[in-house]
């Protein structure tokens, strides 16, 4: 008797501390939503919060998205279901967040990623992201990216090459997929030392290759339903089930990469050096940054096969979508201002003085106004048009009181257009880019690369082989655009590109030898 009355008593005060904690809970719940809910911004869905406004065919997503951060004047806050989400408005804020060491978690969207890339750089955060960033910074060092130039002219010739068939100055056709082609040859190359020859037309697109479109496709698709959210529900539709085939052809081809990698290296130690720099046909073998990464687990640095592919996977993903995006814009806008095209063919032909040789990484250097053309492109069309963090404490952006708990969005598309930065948001002007007017802006008014400590870790070789691409395309070709901007339709599939590619006429400048 005494015993079940001992027992009864725990579980009187069990119980009580259970009605406790979810009582903690609820009034936790009550406060945030309210705090929240003080902010600016639409109406709700009682369930759905404000996911709704933005369930619409993906080529109206884009234009769903614009309208809501235009209707709002100021910072605002939407939900997305259970989870409320800030959207931020002025570089002071978006200063805040980027600058800060304390905010570097990403926010729940970055999920949908972590299938494929598990927690590399991208998704990854506290502990792993710092000791990873640290032993990945030097792989972008100036001196290893200079080693990479001979790869992304070896690609860019056959670019000039591929366009010089369709080059005649009245056929129509979509630069979309030899630009795309370009830059997966050389992210695959540099990433992780494979020849992929997806420019070579003869070649059947490899499985990788489709696999990273589905993947990126699917992705946005799930990301849209919040129905699909659970792993659980995901799994069983058919895009779920689709996307773990594409996965396990994603993740079987790094894996093979990595364990092939690692044999020819165990292979390799005691040969000749001379034997070490050739790889099978006698090619000068080129260092990858896959090699960078074994080199530091050799030296003694903490990386599992896991990490490894989390890594070459996260460069394959960031690495090349973001750079094909970035160039064709800059394509269509070139093509679409015949002076600025021209002024940037001029400053071409003042470097190479009608020579046809390849570009050193210096004559790079020298093109200061193709640099402002891609930056302005990255401005209007940034290549990544909005990235999240996870707020884990509260914060005050000038008066509007964010609570920890809030994802926070950063729409770098409408940082860039905002008026009270740039006099005239929607013109396509390189100048934006002269030191002075540099100078007068505030600094977070343009963020294409993010800023802060988790800023974008492959920008220099970004710029880099843009500039590459492009002069390559200049210099060998007149562009015309041939359509106009109200043509197209704007895509937001993880990044920002148009739905229907890039058409284009180009007329040849210099025949190649
Ligand atoms: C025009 C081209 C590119 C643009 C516009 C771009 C943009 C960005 C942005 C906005 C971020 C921040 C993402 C976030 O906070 O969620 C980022 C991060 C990152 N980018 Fe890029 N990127 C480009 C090219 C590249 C290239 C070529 C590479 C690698 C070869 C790369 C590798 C990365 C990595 C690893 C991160 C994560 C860094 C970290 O969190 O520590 N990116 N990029």
């Amino acid at each position: 008797m005494e015993t079940s009355g001992v027992g009864l008593l725990a579980g009187a005060i069990l119980g009580m501390l259970v009605l406790y904690q979810i009582l903690l809970i609820v009034t936790r719940r009550r406060r945030f939503v309210k705090v929240v809910d003080a902010l600016p911004g639409p109406k709700p869905h009682m369930v759905f919060g404000n996911v709704p406004d933005l369930m619409v065919a993906p080529n109206k997503l884009f234009e769903a998205w614009d309208e809501r951060h235009r209707k709002n004047a100021t910072l605002f806050r939407t939900w997305i279901g259970p989870y409320a989400e800030i959207n931020l408005k002025e570089p002071e804020q978006v200063e805040a967040i980027l600058s800060s060491s304390k905010h570097i978690t990403k926010s729940n969207a970055y999920r949908f990623l972590q299938p494929w890339l598990g927690t590399g750089l991208l998704t990854s955060t506290g502990h792993k992201w710092h000791t990873h960033r640290k032993m990945i910074t030097p792989t972008f060092h100036f001196k290893i990216l200079e080693a990479f130039h001979d790869v992304f002219v070896e690609k860019c010739e056959i670019l000039a090459r591929k366009l010089a068939r369709v080059a005649d100055g009245k056929t129509e056709f979509d630069m979309y997929p030899f630009i795309t082609h370009c830059t997966l040859d050389i992210i695959c190359e540099t990433a992780m030392g494979v020849r992929i020859n997806a420019q070579d037309s003869t070649e059947k697109r490899s499985d990788y290759v489709s696999a990273i479109y589905e993947v990126s496709e699917l992705t946005l698709k799930r990301a849209q339903r919040p129905w699909l959210f659970p792993n659980f529900t995901w799994a069983l539709t058919d895009m779920g089930k689709r996307y773990k085939h594409c996965l396990s052809i994603l993740h079987g081809f790094t894996n093979k990469v990595i364990r092939e990698r690692k044999e020819v290296r165990e292979g390799q130690r005691g040969q000749q050096e001379q034997h070490s720099q050739e790889d099978d046909l006698g090619r000068k073998k080129r260092t990858a940054f896959l090699d960078l990464l074994l080199d530091a687990r050799e030296a003694g640095a903490q990386l599992s096969d896991e990490d490894l592919r989390e890594e070459v996977d996260t460069f394959m993903f960031e690495g090349h979508d973001t750079t094909t995006a970035g160039l064709c814009w800059a394509v269509f806008l070139l093509g679409s201002h015949p002076h600025i095209q021209d002024t940037a063919a001029e400053e071409l032909e003042h470097i190479f003085q009608g020579s046809d040789r390849a570009p050193t990484v210096r004559d790079l250097q020298e093109m200061k106004y193709l640099e402002r053309v891609i930056k302005e492109t990255l401005r209007l069309f940034p290549s990544v048009p909005f990235i999240g963090r996870k707020l884990f404490q509260d914060v005050d952006f000038g008066g509007y009181k964010v609570p920890a708990g809030c994802m926070i969005n950063i729409p770098i598309y409408h940082i860039h257009r905002n008026p009270k930065q740039w006099p005239s948001p929607h013109a396509f002007d390189p100048d934006n880019f002269l030191p002075n007017r540099v100078a007068e802006r505030h600094p977070y008014s343009y963020v294409p690369f993010s800023a802060g400590p988790r800023n974008c870790i492959g920008q220099k070789f970004a710029l880099m082989e843009e500039k590459t691409v492009l002069s390559y395309i200049l210099r060998y070709y007149k562009i015309q655009a041939v359509e106009t901007m109200e043509d197209l339709t704007l895509m937001i599939d993880l990044i920002l590109r148009p739905e229907s590619g890039i058409k284009v006429r180009l007329e040849p400048r210099t025949p190649l030898s």
